[in-house]
């Protein structure tokens, strides 16, 4: 009797052997129901075999193998084997969790309700369909051919419109097999307008192309508006001419309906899944499946997305490769970045990182000659350039609430024109902190190593690391006094100052608090794209991608707070966010200008962001992580552990640290540190970090590791390895 040997999600590093009455290598990859302890769960079956280390007589029966949907590939199981070993995290967690909650349940996948089809259009066969075999006394049926035939799609509103019986029709032809339905297209009225490449985006495009069959990974390095948007858009049409897929990496879900807007509007006839966080289960469902059975063209999607089953997938796009979204920050903490390249390779199709500002592992890729590097260095608007970038220094200025004489006179010039501004200033809340001048008390977070921020609007207090809020206090706990004032300034600070000096401006504040409601973002993005908004006040939301044409200055406040960051990745961070920042301004017509208030105008970073050059800073950044034995000089690998009590996590490290000594050829191993958010959500966390030079001496290095360190359950901490990790 056939042994299946099957993922589920339980955190051991284990498969589960079950007996089966049938099944054979064809069932590799199918769901499988099974009972675990008292329940029955889900799972995934990797293997088949015939004898198991488990007795014989031990073994329980499968419940059934759910076979409604295809298997998962072996590509794609090699994917999630890969993605174990490498983030050394349980195999069955990792293939359990990276599926849609629909297809890890108990229950067979009901297709009802996933179909969000539109319309639709006719299949080979029913292009084959001669009309004069409908007779023409069937008015209705010849009508609705004809559009179909001129209009490679009918939606179903446009065949409700012309009877109320097409759809029945339809129907009816579809099971002949001569209609498909056709998944959500862009409208079909918005006239394409396809500009022509310019002569840095054809160079890229034609590089690409060239080698389309084949593994290369390519970094598309173009400075903001130079139109890396365009080269996917053609590299993706020639791609649908290949009958290959194309899945589309991008960071944030912010960003994901206006670029799904693009592609619609692009390619009207394919199909287009979009795949994020701000789905419901039904929807994620709906869109995997089509991925799955070859039926989406085009999957468009955050981190999770690299997981997404495509059967002819050719191409891989990372749109801002360096943007930390793409590391997932808990539980299986894996680069999807990192995944897509290894997919690539392993299906031998090419990869695109596309950025203006690239991480520098990426940059130092390039260098190296690991991955091929495509520059556009000039905008693609005709006549658009980059802005000029200024400082001002503040310890010379007069302020108003924290805007500089300078920058005032500067906006008020930006409305004069009506052109719109943007001011830039990472951190939402009013303020920071609330303090009290006469004994230095500061409001913290009793479960986090932070300080309270002051929301103003709703009078309180808030925690922007666990969520935690209180009111105000009537007056300071420690001493009394009753004038508590709010010091240093966040984005609300700022939106209250201009409405005081542009009183009749249309200022609008963009950070998470103001688009927490659905659609808030929508309705401001439409907004500001009809003029209707003449200030943009907000956080790195702002940041990215944003492609508005009035814009003509923009003001930065606040970014001196990362120049002198412990981390090592801050100042690498904070360049990325201002020249993509910078960048929002002067992309079309209109020329624009940025302003940056900073008490350190000669700062290397400041200095570069004048001059919009990456590869200075780059190469002496690289210079001092080379100096320092930093990433990408050195891989590094974090155990993170946490518990309610520090001493037990110390211990815990302590312990580890000392087992690691037995094995380390190879591996430099550090001193347990507390984290940079010492307490988070009540936890007091801390860290080891260990690195080598040599990422096959880490990993095999971590193997034996883990497996030492699960044996270690007496502390009882909760402990996970961080492999190249981001934040500290
Ligand atoms: N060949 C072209 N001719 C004219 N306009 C173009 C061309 N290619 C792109 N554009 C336009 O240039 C603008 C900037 O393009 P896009 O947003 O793709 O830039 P980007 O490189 O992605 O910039 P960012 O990194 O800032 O997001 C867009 O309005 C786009 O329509
Ligand atoms: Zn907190």
């Amino acid at each position: 009797m056939p042994i299946l040997r099957v993922a589920l999600n339980i955190p051991v590093d284990t498969l589960f052997d079950y007996i089966a009455d049938e099944a054979d290598e064809n069932d590799i990859g199918l769901r499988v129901c099974v009972p675990f302890g008292k329940k029955k769960v889900t799972g995934i079956i990797l293997d088949i075999c015939s004898d198991s280390d488990v007795p014989l007589e031990k073994l329980k029966y499968i419940i059934c193998i759910f076979r409604e949907i295809p298997p998962l590939s072996s590509e794609l199981l090699a994917l999630l084997r890969f993605c174990s070993n490498y983030y050394h995290h349980p195999l069955g967690m990792v293939v359990m969790n990276s599926l849609p909650g629909k297809i890890r349940n108990n229950k067979p996948v009901s297709f009802k309700g996933t179909v969000n089809h539109t319309g639709f259009v006719l299949t080979e066969a029913g292009r084959k369909i001669d009309i004069a075999t409908i007779p023409s006394r069937n008015t209705l049926k010849r009508r609705l051919w004809t559009v179909l035939q001129n209009e490679q799609l009918l939606t179903l509103r446009q065949a409700r419109d012309i009877s109320p019986r097409a759809v029945t029709i339809l129907k009816g032809w579809l099971d002949k097999g001569w209609l498909e339905e056709a998944i959500e297209t862009g409208s079909d009225s918005i006239k394409k307008i396809v500009p022509e490449l310019t002569e840095e985006q054809s160079v890229a495009v034609a590089a690409i192309t060239d080698k389309f069959k084949q593994f290369e990974t390519w970094l598309l390095h173009g400075i903001t508006g130079s139109g890396k948007t365009e080269v996917y858009l053609r590299l993706i049409d020639r791609a649908l001419k290949e009958n290959i897929q194309t899945l589309v990496l991008i960071p944030e879900i912010s960003l994901t309906p206006q670029l799904e807007t693009v592609f619609r509007n692009r390619f009207t006839a394919s199909r287009i899944v979009s795949l994020h966080s701000g789905l419901n289960d039904t929807e994620r469902l709906t869109g995997w499946l089509q991925a799955q059975q070859g039926r989406a063209d085009i999957i468009l999607g955050t981190r999770l997305a690299v997981f997404t089953p495509a059967p002819r997938l050719g191409l891989i796009i990372v749109d801002e490769e360096q943007d930390s979204s793409f590391k997932q920050q808990d539980g299986l903490r894996y680069s999807a970045r990192d995944l897509a390249i290894f997919r690539a390779r392993q299906m031998q199709i090419p990869v695109v990182l596309g950025s203006a500002t690239p991480s520098l592992e990426t940059y130092y890729n390039v260098l190296s000659g690991k991955y091929r590097c495509l520059r556009l260095s000039s905008r693609a608007v005709r006549n658009a350039v980059l802005p000029p970038v200024e400082c001002i220094d503040m310890r010379s200025e007069k302020t108003a609430d924290g805007l500089s004489a300078r920058l005032i006179h500067a906006i008020g010039k930006c409305l004069d024109r009506q052109l719109q501004c943007l001011i830039f200033i990472n951190r939402r809340g009013y303020a920071p902190v609330l303090l009290c001048p006469s004994c230095g008390w500061a409001a913290v977070c009793q479960r986090c190593s932070s300080r309270l921020v002051v929301h103003l609007q709703d009078k309180r207090l808030s925690c922007h690391h666990c969520g935690h809020q209180e009111y105000f206090p009537r007056a300071c706990p420690q001493c009394g006094n009753q004038d508590m004032i709010p010091f240093g300034r966040g984005t609300q600070r700022i939106e209250e100052a201009l409405a005081t000096q542009f009183p009749l401006a249309r200022i609008q504040r963009i950070d998470r608090d103001s688009i927490r409601r659905k659609n808030s973002w929508q309705t401001i993005l439409q907004a500001i794209h009809r003029q209707e908004i003449d200030i943009l006040v907000g956080t790195q939301l702002l940041a990215k991608g944003h492609d508005f044409p009035n814009l003509a200055l923009v003001g930065i406040l606040g970014s001196d707070r990362s120049l002198y960051s412990t981390d090592f990745r801050a100042g690498e961070r904070l360049f990325t966010q201002l020249m993509q920042v910078a960048g929002r301004a002067g992309r079309a017509a209109v020329s624009g200008s940025v302003l940056v208030q900073t008490e350190f105008p000669r700062h290397p970073l400041y200095q570069a962001l004048r001059q919009h050059d990456y590869d200075v800073l780059a190469e002496s950044m690289l210079a001092e992580r080379k100096m320092a034995g930093f990433p990408p000089y050195v891989y590094q690998a974090l155990l993170r552990a946490e518990a309610h009590n520090l001493t037990r996590v110390l211990d815990f490290l302590g312990a580890a640290q000392k087992i690691a000594y037995s094995h380390h050829a190879g591996v430099e191993i550090f001193d347990p540190v507390p984290a940079y958010m010492a307490r988070l959500k009540g936890m007091e966390r801390a860290h080891l970090l260990v690195q080598s030079r040599s990422r096959g001496k880490l990993q095999s290095f971590l193997t034996r590791w883990c497996e030492q360190l699960s044996a270690l359950t007496a502390f009882k901490v909760r402990w996970v390895l961080d492999v190249d990790p981001i934040e500290f």
